[in-house]
């Protein structure tokens, strides 16, 4: 799928790796609906993109990914305000272990699948869309165990399964619809960053030790290999693995 022309709309847009997602769709001519619940991020994102790409390539909507309503509104809008939907990434993700858990649960699971459900409602050729796909955010914490973060990864689980187990269903290719799971290890965001906080995973020095392993990645460079999952017509219920001394690779799914 050529992206020129398209229209993308990203959870979690204002910064990290919404953000690059966001900048590489538009580099390659998609025009884009960045949303994220933190608006005065998002205007500022959206205004320095409006002036690198264009007013009308470029659209920000404050939306939390926990309400029904503002997720509903804002997939409406969109697709009128750019002239359509043809690629959704549900991105928006947190990481708190201890107070914030239920939470982590449901910004990470509950907000990706309604966003994976609306986008479906809007992308189905039966329902008047034109097809389209669905990339959705994991973590490689969510296929290898960590011991830093039992809630996050079982959350990062929960998506993959969730993306693989539609792509598996012949209703959606029906309808010209792909879903692909990303399942990158460390990037260098304000997630990352806040790992040195100890209050928010278990056994921070396990994490420093896995960190020294597998490397740090920039957000730019997850977001060129992302590419292929939308480019590649063939890649329905794929997990791209990203990691810094890794590189890309594809889980394999037994
Ligand atoms: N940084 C990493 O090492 C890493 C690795 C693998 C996967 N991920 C995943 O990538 C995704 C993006 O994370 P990031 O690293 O860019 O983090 P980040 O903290 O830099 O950005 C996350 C964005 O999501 C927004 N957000 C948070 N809760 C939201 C909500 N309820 N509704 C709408 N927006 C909300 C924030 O305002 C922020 O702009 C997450 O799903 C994360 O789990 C990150
Ligand atoms: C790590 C604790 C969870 C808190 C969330 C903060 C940042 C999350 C970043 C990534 O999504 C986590 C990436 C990998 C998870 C850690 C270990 C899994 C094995 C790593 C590997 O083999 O590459």
């Amino acid at each position: 799928m050529s992206v020129s022309g398209k229209v993308a709309l990203i959870t979690g847009a204002a910064q990290g790796l919404g953000r690059a997602f966001s900048e590489e769709l538009l580099k390659k001519g998609a025009k884009v609906g960045l949303t994220d619940m933190n608006e005065e991020a998002g205007q500022a994102t959206v205004s320095e993109f409006s002036t690198k790409y264009g007013q009308n390539k470029v659209f920000f909507m404050k939306c939390d990914v926990t309400s029904e309503a503002q997720m509903e509104e804002t997939f409406q809008t969109i697709k009128e305000r750019l002239g359509g939907l043809d690629i959704v990434i549900n991105n928006a993700g947190i990481g708190s272990e201890f107070n914030g858990w239920e939470k982590t649960v449901d910004v990470n699971v509950k907000g990706v699948l309604r966003g994976s459900m609306l986008a479906m409602e809007h992308m189905r050729r039966d329902k008047g869309g034109n097809g389209g796909v669905i990339i959705n955010v994991s973590s490689m914490g969510g296929i290898n165990p960590n011991p830093c973060g039992p809630v996050y990864s079982a959350t990062k689980a929960a998506v993959l399964m969730y993306s693989l187990s539609w792509a598996l269903n012949p209703e959606l290719t029906m309808n010209g619809l792909r879903i692909n799971a990303l399942a990158p290890s460390f990037v260098d965001t304000q997630l990352y960053q806040g790992l040195s906080d100890q209050s928010t995973i278990h056994v921070p020095q396990i994490a420093e030790k896995i960190i020294e392993r597998v490397g740090i990645m920039t957000p730019q460079s997850v977001a060129e290999n992302m590419m292929e999952l939308i480019e590649d017509q063939t890649k329905n219920g794929a997990v791209m693995k990203l990691s810094k001394v890794g590189g890309k690779e594809y889980h394999k799914l037994t």
